[in-house]
């Protein structure tokens, strides 16, 4: 086991929680940061997270904080675990009360609305150049109930300075937890956020009552948009084959833990997308990134036929199963030409 480092975590919620204990579990001092002060002092009375992860017995080494600059004052790394629509908020208060340099690390997936930025771009704004050390982004097919239990779970670690990357794989990687590193923070970044994307989709055509061949459509076809809107934002192709591309669809598009599934799954059922919302009780990341990545498609004349008809199911009213007819009626097309357009593309800017 590596040095104990002092960490910081933003956002006590299931997947900030669930990540304390593999930092505890791997002996480092953790502090979750939590804006709820009743939930900082729960948390280091009872070392539980009930409303986020039931029956889950923290580590008495993590601790509940609740004021900001406390949590981050003489800490290491910062690791934000708040839901995308939090980020620049936190991230901006983290920039008037934060003194040192930092390893900055993100966990979260999605895409900003409006300004279509990426969560480490959003980062990169708020926080002032003498703070920001490195950036790293975790991301990867993990639900927070199994990281909990111990379950065996992969994750990558991406970062542009591989050093950075090769920092936060040491610091979270355990028997359990298993860490790979990749250069392309682009793809990583995407692929984790455009997935929920898919898995709202394919719990809608469960709750429709479609079967298993429309959710592997929904899958491959899906990727295919995600490697073509990731592409085009300068990704490496390649990344959507790894953890966090197909990996991380297959867990999302597949497991009843994920809440952009559930969530599709009651809309494909027939309820109204705010009712749906609010019966979750936590982020289902896949709505607002569906607005994001559909005006990002337009803007970049990027074809996302699956994007663009949740989006309409979303927010103009459109029946998911006149969602699902018209998908399938779409134009005729060849299945590999995306493939071969995205690597040669891919290969041109390369050797350039
Ligand atoms: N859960 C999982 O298995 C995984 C989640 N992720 C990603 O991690 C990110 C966080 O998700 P997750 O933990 O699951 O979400 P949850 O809904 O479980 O928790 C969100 C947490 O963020 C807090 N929060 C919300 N807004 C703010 C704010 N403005 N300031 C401070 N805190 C705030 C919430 O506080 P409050 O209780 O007061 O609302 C809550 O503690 C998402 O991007 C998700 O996609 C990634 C991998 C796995
Ligand atoms: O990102 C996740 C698993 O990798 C969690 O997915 P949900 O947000 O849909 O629960």
């Amino acid at each position: 086991m590596g040095k104990s480092q002092r960490v910081a975590i933003l956002g006590a919620g299931s997947w900030g929680t669930a990540l304390a204990l593999v930092l505890a579990d791997n002996g480092h001092d953790v502090r979750l940061w939590t804006h709820n002060k009743v939930q900082a002092d729960v948390i280091n009375e009872t070392h539980r997270n009930e409303r986020y992860l039931p029956n889950v017995e923290l580590s008495s080494s993590i601790k509940g904080f609740y004021q900001l600059d406390k949590a981050i004052e003489n800490t290491e790394i910062i690791v934000f675990a708040v839901p995308t629509k939090a980020m620049r908020e936190v991230a901006e208060q983290v920039n008037k009360v934060c003194h040192g340099s930092k390893t900055i690390v993100h966990v979260s997936k999605g895409i900003e609305p409006d300004t279509h930025l990426r969560i480490s771009e959003i980062i990169k704004q708020s926080l002032s150049e003498t703070i920001l050390k490195d950036l790293v982004v975790l991301s990867g097919p993990s639900h927070a109930e199994e990281v909990v239990l111990r379950h065996p779970t992969t994750v990558t670690a991406a970062s542009d300075q591989i050093q950075a990357a090769e920092m936060v794989q040491d610091l979270f990687m355990n028997q359990h937890f298993r860490v790979y590193t990749n250069l392309d923070v682009v793809g990583v970044e995407i692929g984790g956020a455009l997935k929920n994307i898919i898995a709202l989709a394919a719990g809608i055509t469960d709750g429709l009552g479609y079967g298993d061949n429309a959710k592997a459509a929904l899958i491959t076809r899906g990727l295919a948009e995600m490697a073509r809107l990731g592409t085009t934002l300068g990704a490496n192709p390649l990344t959507f084959s790894g953890l966090t591309g197909i990996g991380d669809l297959i867990v999302t598009c597949t497991s009843v833990h994920s809440r952009n599934w559930r969530a599709g799954n009651l809309l494909g059922k027939g309820k109204k997308l705010d009712e749906v919302l609010e019966s979750m009780g936590m982020v289902v990341e896949g709505v607002r990134t569906t607005k994001a990545a559909f005006q990002l498609a337009q803007k970049l004349d990027v074809s996302m036929p699956i994007t663009e008809a949740l989006f309409h199911v979303l927010f103009n009213d459109v029946s998911p199963k006149e969602a699902v007819d018209q998908l399938m009626s779409r134009v005729k097309t060849n299945e590999m030409e995306d493939l071969v357009n995205i690597l040669g593309e891919h290969h041109q800017t390369e050797s350039k």
